[in-house]
């Protein structure tokens, strides 16, 4: 605030020094104050705006474009207001014919950067809200949404919805004796080769830890189980070099399959991470149907 208050020093000592100079060369017009009324307000507004822009720091460019802007609005009315008053001085008239045409221009301009830069920020929060930093996929709430949004389809009798919930094996294990970077790349690695398995309007998410869904639409429970044989060969099949060593890792798998109507996804979750449990006490590696 300190500094506005300085700024705004300059600006008023620096108008009045030439407003004094100027009024040197009375008019021989008579002064309209209607117009020097409306010229005064309008540079006053563009003195606020100058000081309103110093808020928008968030962004330089927006920042620099709707100063200048700003800066030559508020010289452009300005000296139309002194101009009332003096007699006409070709040069004061082609500074205003210059100042204000450009001002507004860059006024346009800043504020349609101001406008973009907002949206990128509101997309980018938005971005940050519903994936997961590590993997790059959605995380649980903004699947549990999507989901639930795509089940309120209207669906036919016959139509069938599939979810696979699975979680890496002894993941804990694999964190203890190679560290938590090493368990980061493989949780990055799973997650790029489930990507990479599925269709792409099949969902896949990372419910939280070393456990992540995928919900299948329009799939059956044959269909389901080919997928998800697909996903647990082709994590198998991962393998990691560190420190001269190759890391390989499994996952199993729960998978339920219903009819698209009338379900939904919380029950969804909930009976595959069952047939999931069911995988991990038959010994792990392999995937197990939800009845
Ligand atoms: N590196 C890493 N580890 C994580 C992350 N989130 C959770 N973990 C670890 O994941 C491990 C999960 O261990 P457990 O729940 O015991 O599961 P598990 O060892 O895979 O055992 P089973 O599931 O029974 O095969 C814990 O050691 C957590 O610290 C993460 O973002 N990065």
């Amino acid at each position: 605030m300190g500094r506005f208050k300085i700024q705004f020093a300059i600006i008023a000592v620096i108008s009045a020094i030439f407003t004094y100079v100027i009024l040197y060369y009375p008019s021989n017009e008579p002064t309209i104050y209607i117009d020097v009324l409306i010229e005064g307000v309008m540079a006053i507004s563009c003195l606020f705006l100058m000081f309103f822009t110093e808020t928008l720091k968030d962004s330089r460019e927006v920042y620099r474009t709707l100063i200048i802007s700003s800066c030559l609005l508020f010289s452009g009315h300005y000296l139309d207001v002194i101009d009332e008053f003096t007699i006409s001085l070709a040069l004061l008239d082609a500074l205003e014919a210059t100042f204000k045409p450009l001002g507004f221009l860059l006024f346009i301009a800043g504020s349609y950067r101001w406008v973009r830069f907002h949206e990128n920020q509101s997309e980018q929060l938005k971005h940050l809200a519903e994936v997961d930093p590590l993997t790059g996929l959605l995380n649980r709430r903004a699947f549990t949404e999507k989901a639930q949004s795509l089940l309120l389809q209207p669906f036919n009798e016959n139509q069938h919805v599939s979810v696979i919930v699975f979680d890496i094996d002894h993941f804990k294990g694999i964190n203890d004796s190679h560290g938590h970077g090493l368990g980061d790349r493989v949780l990055t690695e799973v997650a790029a080769i489930v990507k990479s398995t599925l269709k792409k309007n099949d969902h896949v998410a990372r419910l939280g830890g070393e456990e992540f869904v995928v919900l299948l639409n329009d799939t059956g429970v044959d269909r389901a189980k080919e997928i998800a044989e697909e996903i647990r060969t082709n994590i198998e099949a991962i393998s990691i070099l560190h420190r001269h060593q190759q890391i390989q890792c499994t996952v199993s798998l729960g998978i339920v399959s219903e009819h698209a109507v009338n379900t939904d996804i919380t029950t969804l979750i909930e009976r595959a991470d069952m047939s999931l449990y069911q995988a991990k006490s038959d010994g792990r590696n392999c995937w197990r149907v939800a009845v």
